[in-house]
């Protein structure tokens, strides 16, 4: 039956200076780079062979995508992109270096907003410098669908629109489909997917660049697994 391979983008430029990322559009790192060409040399050795790809509208998420069918050449696959699969969106907390926040408001609340299920960030106004309300990108959105922040809740009921209206009908089909996207966008998949508790998605953390790879039966339930080494 089909497969659903999950890439979370390589290690960005703001994943190496540990700053909160959301949906600014950072690029990826030398390292993130090479850990996308270290996933298309596993998808190639793996053999697999994808139908449809799905990525975000932001580079982190579509070059790695892009490096990593080049690798496995499949580059020519159709590819769609949509804010959907855009990381949670991080509020106000977006540009802060992680180490500095905590040391400001303690560990513990970073951990809640970083990993909690259904606590907001603090929220950016659409009239703020840096609101995703001034970007072009989603000037076709209606406005009160732009976030201010997002936590995982919210994050799941953007990307379960997407699940179930593209990408659970071609796995139906037997078609494999390649997701590159985001930590948290892909963690909230992962849980609708795998029906993770509330309070066991806190503990789920995705590598940056290292495929996850599922494989389902006829009727979507997960019969297997498997990540792939990527060093
Ligand atoms: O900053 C972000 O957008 C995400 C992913 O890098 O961070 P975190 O893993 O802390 O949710």
């Amino acid at each position: 039956m089909a497969k659903l391979v999950l890439i979370r983008h390589g290690q960005s430029e703001w994943n190496l200076s540990n700053q909160f990322t959301g949906w600014v559009d950072v690029d990826l790192s030398e390292k993130g780079v090479e850990q996308a060409k270290a996933a298309g040399r596993a998808l190639k050795e793996h053999g697999i062979q994808f139908d449809y790809a799905y990525t975000s509208v932001l580079k982190r998420a579509i070059k790695t995508l892009h490096i990593a069918l080049e690798e496995c050449d499949q580059l020519w696959i159709p590819e769609f992109k949509t804010w959907r699969l855009n990381e949670r969106h991080y509020g106000a907390l977006q540009g802060l270096n992680k180490k500095k926040t905590a040391e400001k408001y303690g560990a513990e609340q970073v951990h809640i907003w970083r990993r909690s299920y259904d606590v907001l960030p603090p929220l950016l106004k659409a009239t703020d410098e840096g609101s995703a309300a001034k970007d072009r990108r989603y000037a076709n959105l209606d406005p009160r669908t732009i976030p201010g922040g997002e936590n995982l809740k919210v994050t799941l009921e953007r990307v379960i629109p997407l699940w179930q209206d593209q990408i659970a009908p071609k796995l139906l089909d037997g078609k494999n489909v390649v997701i590159a996207a985001h930590g948290n966008s892909l963690r909230a998949l992962s849980k609708y997917i795998e029906n993770i508790s509330d309070a066991d998605i806190m503990n789920l953390e995705m590598a940056t660049g290292q495929p996850v790879v599922y494989d389902f039966d006829d009727k979507l339930n997960v019969l297997n697994k498997e990540k792939y080494d990527i060093d």
